[in-house]
């Protein structure tokens, strides 16, 4: 399904989608690798390439626990007597003329078997000389050499990220050395006055900084390294100074709030004082003062920085659809792409305006197919919707939600690191 936003936008404000492709394009991939072993590497994004270092399965075994057997040496009549037993584990034998030889899930099949029966299909007669139920399949139940990879077959391409099956998948081909991206080391700050931390007491008119221990957890799920610099004040000599300690130690500097257009706002004219900002305000709601720039002049050699609002719901979600994928094209690794499916809606409401509208909702599934709900408060400072929602219904600019009519539903776990 194509995910995209109606392109009617208020002027000033870039679509989504575009946003989202140029925070991409402007990603320079970090260049530094470092070699690790798989017990360490949860998480990474390769660095180089690898091939199977040999052949997978290294030689012909036994798919079931049964008996291997040579297809013509077997008489319904006499069956076969049992003349070896195969575990796993053993070296590839030589199966004795006239006879079977018992086997185990895994075992290599002997050399002059060329069946294998499960034993669910076999009776044991007096003499112990083993009978089949049903017809045989030459070749049946044996897992050739080769068959998954073979020496040379690529397993894994640079960019890719390191999840427990691909890391399996190296590890069953006896590799435990990758070469992988250095992580990611950003910056992180709030700007506020009103801000303070979860557990102080609280003065009417204060705010938990709640975005800062969000973008803590997101950071560190998406195996980057932070470096948090806590809360600065709404001043622009702070904010400078923040930013000045920021590019000499990270890579990549995200903050939160500050970034709308009030004068208390300090986080856009600084960074066009530094001669950095690439664009401010996306036609998303909520989300809508995202800006995105470098910390000096643009150029490759400048630090980048996020600016994410302030609202927590449009910080989350402006991190889930623009700060992400940037943070992922930085580190290397491939960027997916947006995934999306029509969903029917719950509900009626009054559409956007000039902006495309991510409703956090819920799945309901009892009649079968799955309708949106809403999962609670839309507003952007309400983070009691995003905690319980599933994923965000995409509303174009000036269409109504109407009861029963689709969709695009965007599933929030694939926002998932
Ligand atoms: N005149 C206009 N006002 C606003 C506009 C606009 O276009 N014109 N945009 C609104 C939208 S949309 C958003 S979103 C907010 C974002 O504003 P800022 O990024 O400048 O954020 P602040 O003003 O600093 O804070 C907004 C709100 O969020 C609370 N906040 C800030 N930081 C945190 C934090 N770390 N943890 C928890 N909560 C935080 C803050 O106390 C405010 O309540 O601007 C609208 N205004
Ligand atoms: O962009 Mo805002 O998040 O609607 O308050």
């Amino acid at each position: 399904m194509n995910c995209q936003c109606a392109e009617i936008v208020t002027p000033g404000l870039l679509n989504l989608f575009d946003a989202r492709q140029q925070l991409i394009k402007a990603a320079t991939p970090i260049n530094a690798v470092e070699k690790i072993t798989l017990d360490q590497s949860a998480g990474r994004v390769m660095a180089e390439a690898v091939s199977s270092p040999h052949d997978m399965p290294g030689v012909d075994n036994s798919a079931m626990d049964g008996y291997a057997l040579c297809l013509t040496d077997y008489q319904a009549d006499a069956g076969l007597p049992i003349l070896q037993r195969v575990p796993a584990g053993s070296g590839v034998m030589l199966l004795p003329k006239g006879g079977c030889a018992r086997i185990f899930t895994g075992a290599p099949v002997p050399m002059g078997a060329d069946t294998v029966v499960p034993q669910e299909r076999v009776t044991l007669d007096q003499r112990g000389h083993i009978h089949i139920e049903g017809n045989l399949v030459g070749g049946a139940n044996i897992r050739r050499q080769g068959e998954e990879t073979r020496m040379g077959t690529p397993l894994l391409a640079a960019g890719e990220f390191l999840d427990a099956a691909s890391i399996a998948l190296l590890a069953s081909h006896g590799i435990n050395t990758v070469t992988v991206k250095r992580r990611l080391r950003v910056a992180l700050l709030s700007t506020g006055d009103e801000l303070i931390s979860p557990g102080a007491a609280r003065s009417p008119g204060q705010v938990y900084d709640s975005n800062r221990v969000m973008l803590n957890v997101l950071l560190a799920q998406a195996q980057c390294d932070v470096l948090d610099l806590g809360v600065i004040d709404d001043s622009p000599q702070l904010l400078h100074q923040a930013f000045d300690h920021a590019e000499t130690v990270a890579d990549v500097v995200v903050c939160t709030g500050g970034v709308s257009v009030g004068e208390e706002d300090h986080v856009r004219p600084v960074i066009e004082q530094r001669g950095g900002l690439h664009f401010h305000g996306v036609a998303m709601k909520p989300g809508k003062p995202f800006a995105f720039g470098y910390l000096g002049p643009v150029s490759s050699s400048s630090t980048p920085l996020i600016a994410l609002p302030g609202n927590p719901v449009a910080s989350l979600v402006g991190w889930q659809l623009l700060a992400l994928p940037f943070i992922h094209a930085m580190q290397g690794r491939s960027v997916a792409d947006l995934q999306c499916y029509p969903v029917k809606a719950g509900f009626s409401q009054r559409g956007p305006q000039g902006r495309c509208e991510l409703l956090r909702v819920v799945l309901d599934w009892s009649k079968g197919t799955p309708v949106a709900q809403l999962a609670g408060g839309q507003g952007s400072h309400m983070l009691s919707a995003a905690s319980q929602a599933h994923g965000y219904l995409m509303i174009n600019p000036a269409t109504e939600v109407i009861e029963g009519s689709s969709y695009h539903y965007y599933p929030i776990n694939q926002f998932a690191a």
